[in-house]
């Protein structure tokens, strides 16, 4: 069944500026970690919480063993921030929680919100790579660092799972349609919803989650399940055996017959003769009912019984008492055995019914599989040849089970105007001090060469001018780059009280075409599921 996309509904009440509030309500102040406010009160009580920070938000490996990430969440974090406000039981709380803070603390806590924070970021739906910040976060240091948790937390799965879904776009094609069915399989609610959204946001094209498309105005789909197949045992428990024809001129007062009549002339097929004799019954009936309740978009699950014995025989001769009352069916799902294997044999069946019946079209009819499938699936599907249209994912495409999470961190890297630098013996995991501007630089050719941080206040690179790019840890790693194109990556997406100029959010949609856009734009070995080229990420500090 198909259900027409609604237009997104607007969540929560508005504040802060016209940004509504967080999706899930759960997002509060008090969605953090308990060290940010014994933080928060440390700095209040060294006079230092005023103190102007600056934070980078970024990660230092793509996920999922490949060389591009793409990044989610940032419209709920500005949402977040927007609404930052500490309700008084939610004080209470912590005054009861912290017992030897002072309550001049829980004064201070109780006056502030987010409008002396800056927030800077790159486009969500975006292409990113590891050390260039994601986010940029500035702002009196107490109030920042309690937005370290909630922003990360925001910001990691979204990234991690629009980058699984991207990655599945990747390997399945752009033709095929793609359908994201893991609500039952996600951690929890807000897993699901948010799974839900981002895969869309990575290239999926529709959900089966209900309340997915309602919020945010994504397209829903499905089919049935094993339970409707098994739940018939026969023709006669169909009571009601009318069907009206699409144009409404006639009427069939016994569709079943009608059905029972197609399943005949294709047993008796001269080109069919052989491949199936007698069909599941209770199939038929169930396949029959399906067809009455949604003549429009028959869509059958055939592999409950036998599938080349009984279920696609069974919904050919459904869908071919449907033509004959102007419907086309909506096509099949198969969810279980070598779905290669049955896809190829269904589509010869669709082709040979097409050539027997001179039904137009029929050879095309769409072919679903689900059943487990993730990228390595589809990828041995692709090089053994198969006939699926559309591919349903749930389990690996919602839970990444490929990898558990994408490890944004959130650092220090200025105190008054002073350059900070966490070091470790793990070199990938020193920080790289700093406020920064950073640059996408693009090529001849039109593909992205190199992403370039820069201090603040440095010159930015320039068409046409050579520049000289270091790695951020290897000395040797060195190298000269003309761009024709400069991109500046971070954008002001919440000024807070100053002037600098804000930069509106997208829509999921733009946000998903932007994602397509850049992955489009990559050179195609920095793509490819083997061993794929990494990116290059550069400093340019002079
Ligand atoms: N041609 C194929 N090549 C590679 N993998 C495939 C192919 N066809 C199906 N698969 C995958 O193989 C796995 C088969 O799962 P499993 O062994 O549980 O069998 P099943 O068909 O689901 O059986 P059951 O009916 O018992 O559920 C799934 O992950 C499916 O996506
Ligand atoms: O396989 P996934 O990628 O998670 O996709 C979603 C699965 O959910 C349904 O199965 P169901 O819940 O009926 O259980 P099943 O595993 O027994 O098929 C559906 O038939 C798919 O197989
Ligand atoms: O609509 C479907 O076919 C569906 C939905 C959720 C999970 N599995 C299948
Ligand atoms: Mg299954």
């Amino acid at each position: 069944m198909a259900a027409a996309a609604p237009a997104a509904v607007a969540n929560g009440e508005v504040r802060g500026g016209g940004v509504p509030r967080p999706t899930n309500p759960m997002v509060t102040p008090l969605l953090t970690d308990l060290y940010q406010f014994s933080m928060a009160y440390a700095y209040w009580k060294a006079g230092k919480h005023l103190d102007h920070a600056v934070f980078d938000l970024y990660f230092r490996k793509n996920p999922f063993a490949g060389e591009f990430t793409i990044f989610g969440g940032l419209e709920e974090c500005i949402r977040f921030i927007a609404n930052f406000k500490f309700k008084e039981e939610e004080i209470s709380f912590l005054r009861a929680a912290l017992p030897t803070c002072e309550d001049g603390f829980f004064e201070y806590l109780s006056s502030i919100d987010c409008s002396e924070v800056e927030v800077y970021a790159i486009p969500e739906g975006s292409a990113v790579f590891p050390k260039v910040p994601l986010m940029i976060i500035q702002g009196p240091v107490a109030v920042v660092q309690l937005l370290e948790t909630p922003f990360l937390t925001l910001v990691n799965y979204a990234s991690l799972v629009t980058t699984n879904a991207a990655r599945h776009r990747l390997v399945a094609g752009k033709q095929k349609n793609l359908l994201e069915f893991g609500l039952r399989r996600a951690q929890g609610p807000d897993g699901g919803i948010s799974a839900s959204r981002y895969s869309y946001m990575g290239g999926f094209d529709a959900t089966s989650n209900v309340a997915a498309g309602r919020l945010f105005g994504i397209p829903i789909r499905g089919t049935h399940s094993h339970a409707f197949v098994s739940s018939f045992l026969g023709l006669d428990e169909i009571i009601d055996k009318a069907l009206s024809s699409s144009d409404g001129t006639n009427r069939c007062e016994d569709f079943v017959s009608l059905v029972q009549n197609w399943l005949s002339r294709i047993q008796d097929a001269s080109s069919l003769r052989g491949t199936f004799g007698e069909t599941n019954q209770s199939e038929l009936a169930a396949f029959t009912s399906y067809a009455l309740a949604f003549p429009n978009s028959f869509l059958a699950l055939v592999d409950t019984y036998d599938v080349m014995r009984s279920g696609v025989p069974n919904f050919c001769a459904v869908a071919l008492a449907l033509n004959d009352m102007g419907y086309k069916a909506g096509g099949i799902r198969l969810d279980s055995g070598d779905l290669a294997y049955l896809s190829i044999e269904t589509r010869k069946f669709f082709y040979a019914i097409e050539k027997e019946f001179g039904v137009v079209g029929f050879g095309l009819t769409n072919i679903t599989a689900s059943n487990d499938l993730n990228e390595e699936t589809i990828d041995a599907l692709n090089k053994q040849g198969h006939e699926v249209d559309s591919f349903g994912i749930g389990t690996y495409l919602v839970t990444c089970y490929a990898q558990a999470a994408l490890g944004c961190v959130f650092k220090l890297v200025e105190i008054n105007k002073q350059p900070r630098i966490k070091l470790s013996e793990d070199v990938t995991k020193v920080s790289i001090p700093c406020k920064k501007r950073c640059y996408r630089l693009y090529g001849k050719e039109g593909y992205p060469l190199v992403d370039i941080m820069t201090g603040q206040d440095e010159p930015s690179p320039k068409v046409g001018e050579r520049i000289l790019c270091r790695h951020p840890f290897i000395e040797s790693k060195r190298a000269h780059v003309v761009p024709q194109h400069v991109e500046e990556l971070l954008k002001c997406y919440w000024p807070g009280n100053s002037s600098t100029q804000r930069e509106d959010l997208t829509s999921i949609n733009e946000n998903r075409s932007r994602c397509m856009r850049d992955l489009d734009r990559m050179r195609p070995d920095h793509l490819r599921k083997l061993n794929p080229t990494p990116y290059k990420v550069r400093l340019l500090f002079s």
